[in-house]
């Protein structure tokens, strides 16, 4: 779907933001890119879509070179951007337009997610709050039935009813033909969704794998602040004393249920650390 081979970009001449950056998104998946602010999250999706240039490296899109923006590439491929600007369009309207360059794209799912996100479909997009506009993107993503959507921090602006939906919707479409690959640094916001994990950190992917794989490797478990075991990995206060996690091998009462927050800041801390302990296990 996307590979990614020894990309080089960066918005400076003297400040590469990536030099060699390999990334594969090959199974379809719920993919969650994680990373923290400024890490290269947007970047790497606008490369990967076809939105910017790499200044070395291979990016294929669906077998494509990414940057020539091949029709056949992007009528797979729906792209929510961070910072989305609508038209003063009503729902409707734009996706009768929109519609036309997805060979898949249903007007009936349209209504059905329109219905299940709350929005109008005859209102004015451009008057729409933030939260709204970004629910009218993804009801159109979403009806547009192409194999890949691309979304970059999509739950900002999302009140707690729309995030519920919003991880009902993607659950329930990603299926053996369609994948997701959802950026973000609000780690909550995608617990329980995402399978597999990718971080990036330091110009670089420095883990790529699935839940049930970490879950190897790793788990969850309650200590007394005073117990917490020196190969904890990275931990936070719960009643009574901390939630670590851990090396599989020493949780007591390890449960499967692996934290993503604690995750992410076990990798962005020593992300060698975990990988031989997951590595060591699976
Ligand atoms: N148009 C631009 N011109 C110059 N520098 C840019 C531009 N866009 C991004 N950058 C820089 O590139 C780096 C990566 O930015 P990017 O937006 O890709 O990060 P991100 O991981 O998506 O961050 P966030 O989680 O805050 O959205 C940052 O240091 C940012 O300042």
């Amino acid at each position: 779907m996307i590979h990614m081979n020894k990309v080089a970009f960066g918005y400076k001449k003297n400040a590469q933001l990536f030099s060699n950056l390999d990334f594969d998104i090959g199974e379809p998946g719920i993919y969650g890119l994680l990373g923290k602010n400024g890490a290269g999250k947007t970047t790497m999706l606008k490369l990967a879509a076809g939105l910017l240039f790499p200044h070395g490296g291979n990016i294929s899109l669906f077998g494509r070179q990414a940057a020539i923006r091949h029709p056949e590439a992007l009528n797979k491929l729906s792209f929510i951007p961070e910072e989305i600007a609508v038209p003063g369009l009503s729902l409707d309207a734009y996706s009768a337009i929109v519609g036309g360059f997805y060979p898949d794209f249903s007007f009936q799912d349209l209504k059905r997610f329109a219905e299940e996100l709350e929005i109008e479909r005859g209102e004015s997009m451009r008057r729409m709050s933030l939260g709204q506009k970004k629910k009218c993107l993804l009801a159109v993503a979403l009806a547009s039935n192409t194999e890949a959507v691309i979304m970059d921090e999509p739950t900002n602006g999302l009140d707690i009813p729309s995030k519920q939906k919003f991880r009902q919707l993607l659950a329930e479409q990603a299926d053996a033909h369609r994948s997701f690959i959802i950026s973000t640094h609000q780690v909550r916001d995608v617990q329980n969704i995402i399978d597999p994990v990718i971080i990036l950190d330091n110009g670089e992917v420095v883990f790529q794998g699935d839940m049930g794989t970490i879950s190897e490797g790793l788990a969850m478990a309650w200590y007394e602040e005073k117990h917490l075991p020196e190969q904890a990995l990275s931990w936070q206060p719960a009643v009574g004393g901390v939630t670590a996690l851990v090396p599989r091998d020493i949780a007591p009462d390890g449960s499967d249920d692996i934290d993503l927050e604690l995750f992410f800041q076990a990798v962005t801390a020593n992300a060698g650390l975990v990988r031989s302990n997951i590595e060591g296990r699976s």
